[in-house]
């Protein structure tokens, strides 16, 4: 079982998201119990942990995607179950898979990405998705099948969505993973613009972050004394 270890702090206003109470059991293992956390708009949270610990669990469920085995998770107040189509309009979720389409160009998934995030006037060969492949370092790549780039170069081509996206909320599962250190400094660009425009982000990540100008609070899932229990 593990414990939820979060940074203290004091704000009356409605959570943007919070968890009430939330359990994991899978496999007959607890991975996390009555786990409370809040976020914040404007704010940043660091979900660590050992491999195991129950981090992706944690995000999927925040995201909506994994019901919790008790409590609830709330969007603005409201249960995500009766808010489901307001939660998405404003959730941006990129899970620890590359998330992108191999058989298509960089260019075609940057494309359907933002098509398929709501974006109904969306183009193919859209400028804005020149754009983004610029500042995302791709110009060059855009023809070229996606299966066929570098583990980083896919990881940016997924990550393009956070320059596309206008959701508030972003849960992102291990988005430094093999980004070299001028991806990493972009990502860090992307997320400090993101938190100034009042959004939020929820992450997984095994680096310590260097992030000294932005307010990362930390919320750790540490391992406790398994207990046998069905799911
Ligand atoms: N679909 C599933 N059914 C049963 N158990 C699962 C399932 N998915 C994950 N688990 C188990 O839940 C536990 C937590 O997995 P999770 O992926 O959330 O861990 P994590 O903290 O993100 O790990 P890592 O740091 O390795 O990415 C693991 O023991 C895993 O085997």
């Amino acid at each position: 079982m593990t414990k939820p270890v979060t940074t203290q702090r004091v704000n009356t206003d409605t959570p943007l998201l919070h968890a009430d109470g939330v359990s994991s059991i899978r496999g007959g293992r607890v991975l996390f119990a009555q786990l409370q956390f809040a976020l914040y708009s404007g704010e940043l949270w660091q979900i660590s942990g050992a491999n195991g610990a129950g981090k992706s669990t944690l995000l999927r469920m925040l995201a909506g995607l994994l019901q919790p085995s008790s409590g609830g998770v709330f969007f603005n107040g409201h249960k995500l179950a009766a808010y489901r189509n307001e939660f998405h309009q404003q959730l941006l979720y990129i899970g620890h898979k590359a998330a992108v389409k191999p058989e298509l160009s960089a260019l075609e998934n940057v494309f359907w990405q933002r098509r398929l995030g709501g974006d109904k006037s969306a183009q193919l060969n859209d400028e804005r998705d020149w754009d983004v492949l610029e500042q995302l370092g791709l110009l060059g790549l855009e023809e070229e099948l996606t299966g066929r780039l570098s583990a980083g170069q896919q990881r940016r081509v997924a990550l393009t969505r956070l320059w596309s996206s206008t959701a508030e909320l972003w849960i992102l599962d291990e988005p430094f993973t093999a980004l070299d250190v001028d991806g990493i400094a972009l990502l860090q660009q992307r997320f400090k613009q993101h938190l100034d425009n009042g959004g939020s982000i929820i992450m997984t990540s095994h680096q310590p972050l260097g992030l000294a100008d932005l307010p990362l609070q930390q919320l750790t899932l540490a391992p406790l004394q398994q207990e046998a229990m069905s799911e």
